[in-house]
């Protein structure tokens, strides 16, 4: 048996994977991989020498640990054909926006399942997962995903009635962020910059303002005061923000992403 599988070997397939192989949790030769794109199976093959299944059915029948990485809206049609082939002793981890533990369980009468939530920034060892496990889930089960996730960032284990909000806070969250950071970038070229260099003073104010409140702690709020001097520049920024309604932009963009996670 292969140690993991993946259906579909997509974005996010690839993230974990590389995590997987650069902290050598498993080789390439333990990792199957089956994707309908014959080109990305080819990809993946060549890139990072892991195995390639001949469908979904075979992968199931051959990993003992299975990933579920195909969009959520792909799953009503594979999941059917892919399901009886499961038995006891495999587990099955979902990374299906909006896909419930009770509505996979539909599908599985057996296997254990365990709901994660990861994000983007896994691609670079930076990412941030919410995990959900079952009841029953064995401390054996529990470890093996919590190393798999930790491959590729940070760990977050949740209720799952907290995945959802998770999904829509750090699951999309990388698409609000690199929204920012590109008016960031583009209020620097208005002002003069040359296009590179406002990239790059962009991504590093938030990658190092995102370091100083996990490193130190410190509330967000406490944060911007730190930089906000009396009658300086940055609070007639933070001031035009709020005119801007930034802060209700930001809670009204996540409750959006919870609503249509509710309909996936
Ligand atoms: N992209 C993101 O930032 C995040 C995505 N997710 C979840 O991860 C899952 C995968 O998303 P991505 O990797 O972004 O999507 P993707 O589109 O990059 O990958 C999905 C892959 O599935 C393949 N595929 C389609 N039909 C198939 C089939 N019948 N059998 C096998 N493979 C098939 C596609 O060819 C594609 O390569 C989704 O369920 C999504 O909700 C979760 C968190 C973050
Ligand atoms: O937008 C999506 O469907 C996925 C789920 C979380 C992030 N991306």
């Amino acid at each position: 048996m292969a140690r993991i599988g993946f259906i579909g070997a997509g974005n996010m397939a690839e993230a974990i994977i590389r995590g997987i192989l650069g902290n050598r949790l498993y080789a390439g030769h333990e990792i199957l991989v089956y994707d309908a794109n014959p080109q990305r199976m080819d990809y993946m093959v060549e890139t990072y020498k892991v195995v390639p299944a001949a469908s979904n059915e075979e992968m199931a029948e051959r990993a003992a640990l299975l990933v579920l990485a195909v969009k959520p809206q792909v799953a009503p049609s594979v999941l059917p054909s892919v399901a009886p082939h499961i038995d006891g002793d495999q587990s099955i981890v979902s990374i299906l926006a909006g896909w419930s533990l009770e509505t996979l369980r539909g599908y599985f009468r057996k296997g254990s399942l365990v709901r994660v939530m990861p994000n983007m920034p896994a691609l670079v060892g930076q990412g941030m997962s919410a995990i959900s496990f079952e009841p029953s889930a064995s401390e054996a089960l529990k470890k093996t995903v919590l190393d798999i996730f930790a491959a590729t960032g940070e760990v977050e284990v949740l209720p799952e009635h907290q995945l959802d909000a998770a999904g829509a806070l750090s699951g999309s969250g990388p698409a609000y962020v690199a929204c920012f950071m590109e008016a960031l970038a583009d209020a620097g070229v208005r002002e003069g910059l040359p296009r590179a260099t406002a990239y790059r003073l962009a991504a590093q104010t938030l990658k190092g303002t995102a370091a100083v409140q996990l490193e130190t702690g410190k509330l967000p709020a406490e944060i911007k005061d730190m930089v906000c001097s009396p009658g300086g520049t940055s609070i007639v920024g933070v001031y035009e923000l709020e005119r801007g309604r930034m802060r209700a932009a930001v809670i009204d963009a996540v409750h959006g992403a919870v609503l249509r996670t509710k309909e996936l």
